[in-house]
């Protein structure tokens, strides 16, 4: 049986819904690009949303897979993480075959944009579900005649059942900054990195897929064309601070991004590049 393509609403939002025959299913929000659920098997969510997102058109919606563009954070005089979070997206491609379900989102420059980042680009995002995989690609395309350059993330809040459990392996021996410490830069000397506290990092290129191991289930993490991976949890004070997220759940997330963050990419009039977050169960 092929899989499945359903334009829904989600918290008010228009959004896709995927599905295949053998249970897996994701959505996908037009407001942000942003993927807001991915389950492998029924009932078994791997994406954090907040029960407290503020859905205003305006904000940027806490949990999912935010797209940072063409800014990542506070590096830049751009709304943080960019604009392409808060934009609405337009569906471009919907394919399904057997087991599998994908569709494609497109945000192209606007009058709105221009006015915060005087380029023209396109923006495709393309959410493939397959068996028990995710893989989510952030393609640029520079559609002008100049050179551009941006930074680029896919901010994936993961659902963990309880982050001090979890074991994220495949960092060793890659550089990080350090963002709680000034900007620091470390190597990574743990095996795995437990989280007991929070963190900021951006690893930099980082060339091995990851492993995300909690109690009872495990997730691979690949990355693409990302030459970073940004670990972020906010700990106690952190989600104190963030109005959008309810006490207590800084331990049921865990942010493990692809990202190009530490330098930027250069794109020349009409090149693209793309980068590919691949999430599986294992
Ligand atoms: O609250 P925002 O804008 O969604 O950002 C959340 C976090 O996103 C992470 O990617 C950054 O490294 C953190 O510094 C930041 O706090």
């Amino acid at each position: 049986m092929p899989g499945n393509i359903q334009t829904i609403e989600l918290r008010g939002l228009p959004a896709l819904r995927l599905s295949t025959a053998s249970g897996a299913n994701a959505a996908l929000s037009l407001y942000g690009g942003q993927v807001l659920s991915w389950q492998p098997r029924p009932g078994d969510e791997r994406i954090y949303l907040s029960e407290a997102v503020q859905v205003d058109g305006r904000s940027a919606l806490r949990g999912g897979v935010p797209v940072c563009f063409p800014q990542f954070g506070e590096q830049g005089a751009l709304p943080r993480h960019g604009f392409a979070r808060t934009a609405m997206w337009s569906v471009i491609e919907q394919r399904t075959g057997d087991d599998f379900a994908l569709a494609t989102l497109q945000l192209v420059d606007s009058p709105e944009t221009r006015s915060l980042w005087p380029h023209p680009f396109t923006l495709e995002l393309t959410v493939a579900l397959e068996g028990e995989r995710l893989d989510l690609e952030l393609e640029v395309i520079n559609s002008g005649h100049a050179p551009i350059a941006f930074n680029a993330a896919l901010h994936t809040y993961l659902r963990v059942a309880e982050v001090e459990e979890c074991r994220l392996e495949g960092l060793y021996g890659f550089n990080y900054q350090d963002a709680l410490k000034g900007g620091e830069v470390r190597r990574e000397s743990g095996d795995a990195l437990i989280i007991d506290d929070a963190v900021d990092r951006i690893y930099h290129d980082v060339t091995r897929p990851l492993l995300l191991r909690e109690s009872a289930r495990a997730l691979g993490i690949n990355h693409d064309g990302f030459p970073d991976v940004v670990v972020w949890n906010p700990w106690e004070d952190g989600n104190a601070r963030i109005a959008d997220m309810k006490a207590g759940d800084f331990r049921r997330m865990l942010c493990v991004e692809g990202a190009a963050a530490h330098r930027r990419i250069e794109l020349g009039a009409g090149e693209s590049w793309f980068g590919r977050q691949t999430l599986v169960t294992l």
